[in-house]
Parts: structure tokens; sequence; C-alpha cells
């Protein structure tokens, strides 16, 4: 019988991260919007690499900020619409050129399973307003405009069908229909966006109806929670729990509660007791930016060395794929998403359903760099940096004998004082990242 939350503190603070959200490790994050049909935006930096201050909301790298890149009236964004689209063409206008032709959730929800990711999280109403599902609460939405398509449930089933958790992302605080001054720095942006209570009761009740309608296992928020519904908090989190047993949410509502906490490429902090998740792009932006091709992406040693770090450290990896008006998936993210499940079908034992190890990443030497996992007693060493066919690294403090998940590793152990040393041949630099399994390791 599952458990009746009320809408107190008390009672919300009593849930607890479900098993399965730890377990999954791996999800994939899906920005799709009116703004992946410019899908434009200049590469600059990294979240959390600078200060977002006003040279960053003009420079802006998300091309999922296109609105607002045009409507602050400079920058890179502002003259290439004015120069491709001209003054007089609104983002509005966008719409129409959003057909979707292409898109079969069913393929998408096989590649996402294909990439060993575990769950999905998509953008249901980014910053924009536009909502990519029926809202009974506004006509700006996927139906009615656009794809004319319930993209969200189309995609829930899909993404359900393949063995997949689907989550729902939701801009909590900023919302253009409402208030769409130009930001120009922080404040403007998660401050006083949306300050009215006509906002806080349609945001309450549009999450509310995604919950009533979609059961997303995630809810995950997005920049804030209207001050003006804080003290709603409770009663939403209560029905969300009640009526989703395994939900899960995020710590994006005014660091008043969440089940995870966030990083978003190099912003935030994570802390490996408590479960955290990463999420970011591939490039440089969440929705599609075509000046993001093949060079400008996360290369596959780095993604498999993000996903292993992110794990060990009791985190979660939501890395994002930003998809092209029509509904396909750029053949540059797509490689990256197959070449990772690829080698999670060879390595994922020591990825799903582990914890955090006792044992803290260190390097073994000639840049040789060890992360740890643990499930139960069982301990699995991820050893990065090889580079030769035969390769000799201490793993320190580490008793027993070890045996490799890729079986076309050649692995003989010795126990030494400081620790097993361990002899790997056959390897080579396709096989990227390999693991060890320490039986009773841990
Ligand atoms: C996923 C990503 N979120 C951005 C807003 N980011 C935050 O509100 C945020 C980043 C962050 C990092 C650590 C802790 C809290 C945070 N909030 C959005 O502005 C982007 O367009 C995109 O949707």
């Amino acid at each position: 019988m599952s458990k009746k939350y009320t809408g107190t503190w008390n009672s919300v603070n009593e849930h607890e991260v479900p098993k399965w959200y730890d377990g999954c490790k791996f999800g994939i994050f899906i920005h799709w919007g009116i703004y992946s049909v410019p899908a434009f935006a200049p590469r600059t930096w990294e979240l959390g690499a600078v200060e977002t201050n006003e040279e960053w909301f003009c420079n802006n790298p998300y091309a999922e900020w296109y609105y607002n890149s045009i409507n602050v009236g400079k920058g890179p964004s502002y003259e290439h619409h004015i120069e491709k689209y001209g003054k007089d063409f609104s983002y509005e206008d966008f719409l129409p050129m959003w057909k979707a032709e292409n898109w079969q959730p069913q393929k998408w929800a096989e590649l996402f399973r294909k990439a060993g990711a575990k769950y999905v999280v998509l953008t249901t109403k980014h910053h924009d307003g536009f909502c990519l599902y029926p809202s009974e609460y506004t006509d700006f939405n996927c139906e009615e405009l656009g794809p004319k398509r319930d993209i969200t449930g189309e995609l829930t089933d899909a993404v359900r069908s393949e063995g997949l958790k689907m989550g729902l992302y939701y801009s909590g605080l900023i919302d253009w229909q409402f208030a769409n001054d130009p930001i120009f720095k922080e404040e403007d942006n998660f401050g006083n966006a949306c300050p009215t209570f006509e906002y806080a009761d349609y945001s309450y009740n549009q999450m509310k109806e995604l919950v009533d309608k979609y059961h997303p296992s995630v809810f995950w928020n997005d920049i804030g929670w209207p001050k003006q519904s804080e003290h709603m908090m409770p009663y939403f989190l209560a029905h969300y729990y009640n009526v989703v047993e395994e939900g899960v949410v995020n710590d994006r509502f005014n660091g008043l509660y969440h089940d995870f906490s966030t990083k978003e490429y190099k912003q935030g902090e994570a802390n490996r007791k408590e479960k955290w998740e990463m999420c970011r792009g591939m490039g440089l932006s969440f929705g599609y930016n075509e000046n993001e091709g093949d060079d400008q992406l996360i290369s596959v040693p780095d993604l498999i060395h993000l996903l292993v770090a992110t794990v060990s450290d009791n985190g979660n990896l939501l890395l994002n794929i930003g998809p092209k008006p029509d509904g396909t998936i750029p053949a540059e993210q797509e490689k990256r998403l197959l070449a990772l499940g690829k080698w999670l079908e060879i390595n994922g034992e020591g990825i799903y359903d582990t914890s955090c190890s006792a044992h803290l990443p260190e390097t073994a030497g000639d840049g040789v760099q060890l992360f740890f996992t643990a499930k139960e007693k069982d301990l699995y060493v991820f050893i990065e940096g090889l580079s030769k066919e035969e390769n000799t690294v201490l793993i320190p403090g580490v008793k027993g004998s070890a045996e490799t998940l890729d079986s076309t590793l050649n692995v003989q152990c010795e126990e030494t004082k400081e620790g097993m040393k361990v002899r790997i041949n056959g390897y080579d630099k396709e096989k990227h990242i390999i693991c060890l399994k320490v039986k009773d390791g841990e």
C-alpha cells in the first residue's frame, strides 16, 4: 500500500529518493521547441565558467534562449535574426516552420534504449511558454499550433513501451508569455520573473495537469517556483507523490525542497553524500544549434569519462539531445548515444544499480585514473588512461582478485602490500575506460 502524503512539510519530508532513480544512472534530456527552428546561438561558454552577466545574456550559448537573445536587441543571435529573417519576423512566426514531419517517437525511444539510458526528461514548457502538450490553460500548445500533435503523450507512450521511465521538465519561474522584458542579468531571470498571482495560479495548475495526465516518474522543475505559491509547494508535492508513488523531484524550487540536487555544466556543487544529477548538452547548448557540428560536440572518450566520474561520485548523468524541427536527431548526436550504449553493453554492470564506493577516485601513475563503484560487497574499478596493448596498474588498498567485464581483455592479478597489481593484455583505445570486478572487494 503506498504511503499517503498530506500537504505539510513534515509529511512530504518523509519522502525518500526511490531506488529506481538512483539505480538508473543515465538519462536523456530533450530540449525541443519553437527555438529548434532558428537553431542558432553563438558558441561562447559553459554555464558556470563565466559570470551570467549582460555579456552572457547577449552572447547566450543556449539556442533555446533564442527569444531572449533577439529580445535584448544586440549580439550575434540578434544580428543573425535581422539578417536572415528581418526585423518584422517574430519568434512566433517560426511556429508554422516546426512541422515535425519526420518525427517517429518510437524511433527516438529505441535509440534511447540502445544508448543505455534508463529514463528520459522532455521539456513540456520551456521559457518561451509554448506547451508541448494539450494544456487546458493555454492554446499556445503543440496540439493547436506547430506540430499539431501531443508530443508529450506520444513520446511518453513510446518511452514506456521501451521500458524506460518518463520524466517531464517544466520552466517554473520564467514564462515569456507572462513577463517578457529582455533579460540582461541573473536578477531579471530568477529573482522577479513572472511576479503575479495570475502566473502563480497558471503554473500551479499546469504542473498539476502534467502530473494528472502523464504521471511522470521525474518532475524536473527549472529556474525556480513562484514566490506567490511557495506555500502551495507541500500540497503539490503531496499530490505528486500520492499520484506517482515512484515520483522524484529536483532542487530547483527556490531551495525549498528536493529529492536530488542538480549541476548544469560547470554550475552547481556535487556532494557525494547525497544523490545528485549532472545535466548538459553535447555541445554548449540544450536546444539544437546549427553552429555545433561534429567537431564542436563532446568527444566519446570525454562522454564516457563524464558518465564514470559522475556515477562514481553518487550522481546521475542527464545528457541532452536537441532534435531538429522535422523530428530527426542530428547524426552527430545519435553517433555519440550509440557509442555510449556500446560501452555500457560491456561495462554497464559496474554502472547500473551501483552505489558510491568507500574508495575515492585516484591516479595510478602514468596518467592512469581510477574510479570506483560498489554493488553490495563487490567493488568495480574503472581504469582510464591506458594507452598500450599491455599494461600493469597498481590499485592501492584493494585486495583479492579481479575479473574484467570485457571478455576480450586478459587480466592477471597479484596481491602486494600496497594493493592489487593487475596486468592487462589486449587493450586498445576503442575500449576507452575498462572495468574490473573485484568480488567482495568493497
Ligand atoms: C536545463 C537548462 N536549465 C537552464 C536554467 N538553469 C537553472 O535554472 C539552473 C542551473 C543550475 C545549476 C545548479 C543549481 C541550480 C541551477 N539552476 C535553462 O535556462 C536552460 O535553457 C536549460 O533548460
